[in-house]
């Protein structure tokens, strides 16, 4: 008989980095239900709700990453860093994972170097066309590194490399839920045309910027929205909305658990340019344009956009253009169908399918030991 299948998965932040986690261990579980895992996230990051809201349990570290305009804080910085490797040595001593997987974020640059360490094998999965900093320090330890986008190997070992895609939620590309449905389950009119605006995770500035600056057209649309502001955002948008007055077609959201049945409700999606978000549009085939954010490392959302605006398959509006023509360009595409249907096709091409099962398959041969 195999022994217990024991799995760490470790790193976060952002939601880019915590759902393809998530749906690698649902993966794992899938084929093995009886698998322990472990996550390690970071203390007061976005992880330690969505983990457990997930079903799996997590350990957080006192990581921080490093502050490059106020170089004294940084000492506080090491010591955090140092705290972390004692703790991750702890939860690897006691848990005593087979293998362990890095999804990018500050978490997980102790927990797999604390496991490398211990030879424990390590797998990263990156999700961007652009490495994250603790991946790229992490490659040398890896064994096996899971990608999105060709031309990883500007940063990663070539014979390590694995083109996975990018893991998705199961419940989100596999909603069974109607339109209709969808619609009033978000307390809308099940029959009307929907946009959905989503900031990423985190909600972006700009694209609550232009919902806020043309609330009077958002209200006389012939079509309902729904606005996932953020949670940092939501306050401010919330009251900008109550200072206008009712409208009716318009659900403000800070942020949306059940995104499969968000996107269900959808004709159009109106999006930041974030890895997973965009292999989500790809898998479920969704009519969408994208606002890339400008404050990324290396502009990789706008090369994210880039790979399915050259082929038709997703509109682009730029940072700095959207207050002023981003809601005009929407309003103008959902009411035409010919480029919804045209939108859909051609980003239904590009989804990689299966990325959380081949993942899972590569942590399991790492952990039986047969690479
Ligand atoms: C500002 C920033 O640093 N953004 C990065 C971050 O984006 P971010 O965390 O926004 O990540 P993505 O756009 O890749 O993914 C967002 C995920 O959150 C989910 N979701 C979103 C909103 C919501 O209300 N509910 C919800 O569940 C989406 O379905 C998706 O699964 O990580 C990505 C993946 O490394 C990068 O490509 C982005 O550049």
């Amino acid at each position: 008989m195999e022994k217990e299948l024991r799995v760490i998965i470790s790193g976060g932040g952002t939601g880019g980095h915590i759902f393809p986690a998530v749906s690698i261990a649902n993966a794992i579980k899938a084929k093995y239900p009886s698998a322990k895992i472990q996550f390690v996230g970071a203390l007061g990051r976005m992880e330690m709700q969505r983990v457990p809201a997930a079903g799996y349990d997590i350990k957080g570290l006192p990581i921080c990453g490093f502050d490059r305009k106020h170089l004294l804080k940084n000492i506080a910085v090491l010591f955090k860093i140092w705290k972390s490797e004692r703790m991750a040595k702890k939860i690897v001593k006691d848990f005593k994972p087979m293998v362990a997987v890095g999804v990018g974020g500050y978490a997980s640059g102790p927990t797999l170097n604390v496991c490398a360490s211990m030879g424990i094998p390590c797998l990263i999965q990156e999700q961007n066309s652009y490495a994250g900093v603790t991946n790229k320090l992490l490659a040398k330890k890896a064994s096996k590194i899971c990608v999105a986008y060709e031309g990883m190997e500007r940063f990663f070992p070539a014979d390590k490399i694995i083109m996975t895609g990018n893991p998705v939620r199961q419940n989100v590309v596999d909603a069974t839920i109607s339109k209709e449905d969808a619609r009033v389950k978000f307390g809308l009119d099940p029959n009307k045309k929907t946009i959905l605006l989503v900031g990423g995770s985190l909600g972006a500035r700009t694209i609550n910027e232009s919902m806020r600056q043309h609330l009077d057209k958002v209200k006389s649309a012939d079509v309902q929205f729904i606005w996932q502001t953020g949670k940092y955002y939501n306050a401010e948008m919330t009251q900008a909305v109550k200072d206008f007055g009712d409208i009716p077609n318009l659900k403000v959201l800070d942020f949306i658990s059940d995104m499969g049945a968000a996107y269900q409700a959808a004709d159009l999606v109106i999006s930041r340019a974030g890895a997973s978000s965009i292999s989500e549009f790809c898998l479920i085939g969704k009519a969408v344009i994208l606002v890339p954010s400008p404050n990324v490392a290396e502009d990789h959302q706008t090369k994210n956009a880039m790979a399915l605006v050259d082929k038709d398959a997703a509109i682009y509006v730029k940072d700095a253009d959207a207050p002023d023509m981003l809601l005009d360009k929407a309003l103008e595409i959902v009411h035409d169908d010919a480029k919804l249907a045209s939108l859909t096709e051609n980003i239904k091409k590009l989804g990689l399918k299966d990325s959380a099962d081949v993942i899972a398959n590569e942590v399991v041969k790492l952990a039986w030991g047969k690479q």
